[in-house]
């Protein structure tokens, strides 16, 4: 099965099937058009394919936009997360893929998902840097880092972010003097969470702090978080990165 895109002029997408067989479609998904590429495909090979009930189709999407959106923020804010899994639900694949997502809401919302693991990205990571402390970031990373460092026989150390008078202040729980730590979390959007973290464990004796995410983001940069962290580890899903700094494992 293979198809083409042909985008006009005007950003308008349409897609063309050239052979007949089972749709698999592997994009970030992390853009509204990557949704509408899926949708004019799909489109396309439900046309060509209304005869031949036996054939297949899956969505793989490796950075889910709107993932953390898995709440109505606020009684007059819209609920992006429900919105955009309407739109995938409504391409009706047999199967949709979705690498790592930041809540079970988004594998609850979209009909037919399954979760790609992301666990062999932290054990490529936990022993290229030679057994680190895990240390997770916040509450809502404490559950699937926990059953990772189960899966690692790795030590956890549990921390979390409070804010008092608007300050983060970080609590850490566990002794980390003279020991590499390594957080594990989903998403970097800014990276401040983990630059305020890995400042709080060198102030508690670390002796390097390493970061792993499955979505890169860094949306300003590595220069504040390159001040606490000793080096990154992530996977392309959302973007390629060119940096000595980070240490990306190709996913798409
Ligand atoms: O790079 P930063 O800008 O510091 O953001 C990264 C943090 O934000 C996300 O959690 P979020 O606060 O969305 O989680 P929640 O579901 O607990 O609100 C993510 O899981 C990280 O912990």
């Amino acid at each position: 099965m293979s198809y083409t895109i042909k985008r006009f002029k005007d950003g308008q997408i349409t897609a063309s099937i050239l052979t007949k067989g089972d749709l698999h479609i592997s994009l970030r998904g992390n853009t509204y058009e990557d949704l509408f590429t899926a949708a004019s495909i799909k489109d396309a090979w439900d046309a060509y394919h209304a005869l031949e009930k036996s054939a297949t189709t899956t969505l793989t999407l490796y950075c889910l936009i709107g993932q953390r959106s898995d709440r109505r923020f606020h009684e007059k804010e819209s609920f992006d997360l429900k919105v955009i899994t309407r739109f995938i639900n409504s391409m009706r694949f047999d199967l949709v893929q979705i690498l790592h997502p930041h809540s079970d809401v988004s594998l609850a919302l979209i009909e037919n998902a399954i979760q790609i693991d992301h666990f062999e990205y932290v054990q490529k990571t936990y022993h290229t840097i030679g057994n680190p402390v895990l240390v997770s970031p916040d509450a809502g990373a404490y559950k699937t880092s926990h059953s990772i460092a189960e899966r690692l026989e790795a030590n956890l150390i549990p921390s979390n972010k409070v804010r008092i008078d608007g300050k983060p202040m970080i609590s850490i729980q566990g002794d980390v003097k003279n020991k590499e730590c390594l957080i594990v979390d989903d998403i970097a959007d800014g990276g401040r969470t983990f630059k305020l973290l890995a400042e709080e464990l060198k102030n508690q004796g670390a002796t390097k702090v390493f970061l792993y995410v499955t979505h890169a983001q860094f949306n300003y940069g590595f220069d504040e978080v390159k001040q606490s962290i000793d080096h990154v580890y992530c996977t392309n899903s959302y973007r390629d990165i060119e940096d000595p700094f980070v240490t990306q494992y190709e996913v798409i």
